[in-house]
């Protein structure tokens, strides 16, 4: 039997050799879901499916809504698809959209005229061109790595698209692109590539002229890339301002010159200019994602294994000696460099997922195909097939090197040659290949050579699935080889004044991919101090989490009971008034309504703010506090010291306490070894706990984020730190669950912050007898104005524990602004707020405390410092299953919408706080010139989390000590 009632077209005679049983319908796949078939499980984890269907059989059946396709899972069939059935099994509806869209150029082609194409084609990518295109991409490299600087953070995926790009761009047309044309490609090419998809998926063409919006942008990114085309063609911009400026030394030999040369042997007649964009436009679209990307996932694993970056180094040294431009015979020396590349491509082959469509009736091993069948393969799952290769998910560059390479695929055998296709096979074989494999190889050794990419925790690639296997997410901060480890950057200016939101100036903000969330990721006893929301688990036998109970099983009506608010006019407190002028004032971003028990400094932030979903990252500047080494020893208290010389901003002349020396790193080594012992007094720790303690670091955070505090403040600082990590702990546990036993817990608290006798019956004394003395501590210097703020704040970060556990004991989850007023409270950065005042030894201005652009200032310094932790966060608190109090997380369930997603809404928020309090505390100076102190020190508080979030072995999974 074969597929004709899933088919359009009724079967002719099989071209090839039939089977020697009879024929067989491939299997169908299990799961499909009435109606959708197993688009559903395709789009959820497109690797995983396709990965999973070999067990099916060679050739499986899958349903795409109404159509049906059948996936290839044997690389040997690949093979003889791609080969021996390659006339009978063009490709298909996907290249034919591409062929409306940008004419016959060789991707696009068939038969005839793609074989006369790449004849004409071929000469440019011959050995004797290679010399020269390795010059031009070394030179390339060279040029865009000495535009990088020491310490900044590098968006690995979107330099390595604007190399590609400009690789192909100088090295095949001799011309450069100008800056406008390389962005607006790259924003045009995602576009054109879900159109491409979507479009083949329409029953019918006439659907790609319907006004949908994925047509309508296909058409405009179509356009683009016309434009841009245009301008490598003909070597013109249009725009007039930036210019193309080809060399033009090589005009003769450029690919459009050997096309315009060349005659169409089908007419006789020289290609037209439109033939000559459709190649150009295939060169740019097959050349440059697959090798950003492959360039991309090599910088990945060699961050991972430094032991292979190490060896690489080494073999670069030996053969290719720095400054030299490289040649094939010194490409063909380094061995375990291309070692190193192959095993890359085997475990990122970019092309996710290929097509062919069976013109005729096939056989395909022991199946018959029949006519009008798409037949897909993927590159990723074949070389991923633990069959083919053991271990198929560990980056091994073994596989094809030295010893263990006899066992690898790379053993000789043709069966093993046909397991490792990331070029494809065939008439349609890569052009490119060889000019690829170079291209990695120079790149990477210009690169290498200069810069030490080191992690940025928590943005690790990520593999994002369209046509082809995206590296999204990898972040490296630079080091120059040979170098120390660079300080962080200090805030840049562009010339007009603004800030350089250059890669340099990003958080990462990426979900890490899963092997690093494993099993062996950390629990602690101890949650990193500092914004709540990091909480570890405790330990379990299995090391999972044994934390909070399930929350997310059911959503909490918008309006919960803990959401009662109070209106703005009921507001008491000492910036009551503040806050009832700034929601008088009401500005279209938020309007202050406090929330009960959140106290009277709440500002909500509407949920509007967190969208929409931005590819925007937040713009963060750090101050230069040093190196943070890590792992262990812990606390790096070098790199804390305080700045050699106050910045400018802080030398006011109203600086009550002025420093006298800078803060030493002792100081703070000093300070945390006095917190161990007071923490081992009080009874919060016990001994066999102060080494997992240490690891996190806790006065790190301090000295990032208060580099004047010394003495009894820094001590207070890092003292309240500890306590409030603890006590936070404490809540991962039984009491988090039960909202008597958190009361019996944050009620005496609260009762000292009130001078009411204690009530009896806590079950945490420790905490309860070391909070009393700390707010003794807090308040004894300091003026009853002070104080009333102080309790009041705490007050509402305390309460946060009582609405946090009642939403886990009733199993519901906040929704996305009662979440942000809870994180905002929860990570105790108001009363870090006050410190500031502590630690300069006196109350800031009163009209500044009375300004209500202060009272903003201080909601977006809470809010920011907390989403910088939430982004941090999520995947652990993902793991630990507390997921319902972290913002990325929640806008995520809320939205629908990927982690990544999330977390760009997130960080665009970020950005937009960030701004807006630059330009409160612009306007905040021009009135209260004698509170800068002040001001700077809560953009001090902020850079403080970020340098400490953003180093934390609390969040970056794999590092972090078990
Ligand atoms: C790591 C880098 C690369 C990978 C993994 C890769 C992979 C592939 C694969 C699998 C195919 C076959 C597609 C099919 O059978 O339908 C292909 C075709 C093609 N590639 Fe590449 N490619 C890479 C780089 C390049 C570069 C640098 C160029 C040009 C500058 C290029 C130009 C082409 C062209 C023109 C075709 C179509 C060939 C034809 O149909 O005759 N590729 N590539």
């Amino acid at each position: 039997m074969i597929l004709t009632n899933e088919t359009h077209r009724p079967s002719a005679p099989p071209r090839t050799a039939p089977a020697e049983s009879s024929p067989a319908v491939p299997p169908l796949a299990p799961g499909a879901v009435p109606g959708l078939g197993h688009a559903p499980a395709l789009l959820r984890d497109p690797l995983g499916f396709l990965g999973s269907l070999s067990r099916h059989g060679s050739v499986v059946r899958i349903r795409l809504g109404p159509r049906t396709v059948c996936v290839v899972t044997d690389a040997g069939l690949v093979h003889t698809l791609l080969v021996a059935l390659a006339h009978d099994c063009p490709r298909g509806a996907v290249q034919d959209t591409l062929k409306t869209a940008f004419g016959d150029g060789l991707l696009m082609s068939e038969g005839r005229a793609h074989r006369d194409r790449r004849r004409i084609i071929q000469p440019s990518f011959g050995p004797d061109r290679m010399a020269e295109y390795l010059a031009v991409m070394h030179q390339v490299t060279e040029e865009r790595a000495r535009r990088w600087r020491p310490g900044q953070i590098l968006d690995v995926a979107k330099e390595m698209n604007h190399l590609a790009l400009e690789i192909v761009t100088r090295a095949l047309f001799d011309a450069r692109l100008s800056e406008d044309a390389t962005v607006a490609f790259h924003r045009a090419l995602p576009d054109m590539v879900k159109g491409q998809i979507v479009q083949s998926l329409y029953p019918h063409r006439a659907f790609a002229r319907l006004p949908l919006p994925v047509n309508r942008r296909f058409d405009a990114a179509v356009r683009v890339l016309n434009e841009v085309v245009d301008q490598a063609v003909n070597g013109t911009a249009p725009d007039g301002g930036c210019p193309v400026t080809g060399s033009g030394a090589r005009r003769g030999t450029t690919l459009p010159a050997l096309l315009r040369a060349a005659v169409d042997p089908a007419t006789g007649r020289p290609l037209t200019e439109d033939d000559v964009r459709s190649e150009a436009i295939t060169m740019f679209g097959a050349g440059t994602e697959t090798v950003s990307t492959t360039l991309t996932w090599l910088i990945d694993e060699l961050v991972r294994h430094p032991g292979v970056e190490a060896r690489v180094l080494a073999e670069l040294d030996e053969h290719l000696p720095a400054g030299t431009v490289p040649t094939p015979e010194a490409l063909a020396r380094l061995g375990y460099t291309r070692a190193v590349t192959q095993e890359v491509v085997r475990l990122h082959a970019p092309n996710a997922f290929l097509m062919r469509t069976a013109r005729v009736p096939v056989h395909l091993g022991p199946y018959l195909i029949p006519a009008g069948t798409e037949l897909l393969y993927s590159l990723t799952a074949i070389h991923r097939d633990p069959a083919l290769y053991p271990e198929p998910t560990r980056f091994h560059p073994g596989r094809w090197y030295g010893a263990d390479r006899a066992q690898g695929p790379a053993g000789g055998t043709g069966a093993a040659r046909q397991a490792f296709l990331p070029f494809g096979a065939g008439k349609h074989k890569c052009i490119g290949e060889a000019f690829a494999w170079a291209e990695l190889t120079v790149a990477a050794a210009a690169i290498l050579r200069r810069w030490r990419p080191t992690a940025v925790p928590g943005a690790r690639a990520r593999e994002v699935v369209w046509t082809t296997v995206q590296a999204q997410g990898l972040r490296v901060r630079l080091t120059p080889r040979g170098g120390r480890a660079p300080h962080a950057p200090g805030p840049r200016r562009t010339p007009a004044g603004g800030h350089d939101d250059s890669p340099a100036q990003c958080l990462p903000i990426i979900r890490p991919r899963q092997s690093d969330s494993g099993p062996h990721a950390p629990h602690a006893p101890y949650g990193p101090r500092g914004p709540r929301g990091s909480r570890p688990a405790p330990v379990g036998p299995t090391g999972s989490s044994g934390s909070a109970g399930p929350v997310g099983s059911a959503v909490l009506p918008a309006q919960s009971s803990l959401a009662n608010r109070r209106s703005a006019s009921t507001a008491e407190g000492p910036h009551a008034s503040a806050l009832r002028t700034a929601s008088r004032t009401a500005d279209p971003v938020r309007t202050a309504r406090p929330a009960d028990y959140l106290g009277p400094l709440s500002t909500i932030v509407p949920v509007t703010d967190l969208g929409p979903v931005t590819t925007v990252r937040p713009v963060i500047t750090l101050r230069p506090v040093g190196t943070v080494p890590r792992p262990a020893p812990p606390v790096p208290l070098e790199a804390l010291a305080a700045p050699a010389a106050p910045p400018a901003a802080l030398r006011a002349p109203d600086t009550l306490r002025p420093q006298a020396e800078p803060r030493t790193a002792g100081e703070l080594r000093a300070a945390t070894a006095r917190h161990s012992d007071w923490a081992l007094a009080h009874g919060l720790l016990a001994p066999e706990d102060l080494a997992r303690y240490h690891t996190y670091a806790l006065p790190e955070l301090i000295g990032h984020s208060y580099p004047r505090a010394r003495g009894a403040e820094l001590d207070l600082l890092v003292d309240i730190l500890g306590w409030f990590t603890i006590l936070d702990d404490r809540f991962d546990g039984p009491p988090g669950r039960d909202p008597a036993e958190a009361r019996g817990i944050v009620e005496p608290l609260l009762a000292v912050l009130a001078g009411r006798p204690v009530p009896p019956g806590t079950s945490q004394p420790h905490l309860l007898d070391a909070w009393r003395e700390l707010w003794q501590r807090q308040t004894a210097p300091m003026p009853p104005g002070w104080r009333r703020r102080a309790a009041a704040e705490w007050r509402s970060c305390l309460r946060t524990f009582l609405a946090e556990t009642a939403h886990r004991a009733a199993r519901t989850q906040p929704d996305l602004a009662e979440t942000v007023r809870l994180r905002r409270h929860a990570s105790c950065l108001y009363p870090f707020m006050d410190i500031l005042e502590h630690v300069h030894g006196g109350e800031a201005p009163a009209g500044l405390h009375a300004d209500p652009a202060l009272h903003r200032l201080r909601a977006n310094t809470a809010d920011a410092a907390t989403l910088i932790n939430d982004l941090y966060s999520a995947d652990r608190e993902e793991r630990q299953n507390v997921a319902a109090f972290n913002t990325v997380l929640t806008l995520q369930r809320i939205r629908g919408c990927t982690r990544s997603r999330a977390a760009r809404a997130v960080g665009a928020r970020i950005d937009r706080l960030k701004a807006e309090s630059d330009a409160l505390r612009r306007s905040l100076l021009l009135r209260h010139p004698s509170g800068r102190w002040y001001l700077d020190g809560t953009r001090e508080l902020v850079e403080g989390v970020y340098a400490w979030t953003s180093t934390s072995l609390r969040y970056t999974g794999e590092d972090a000590p078990h």
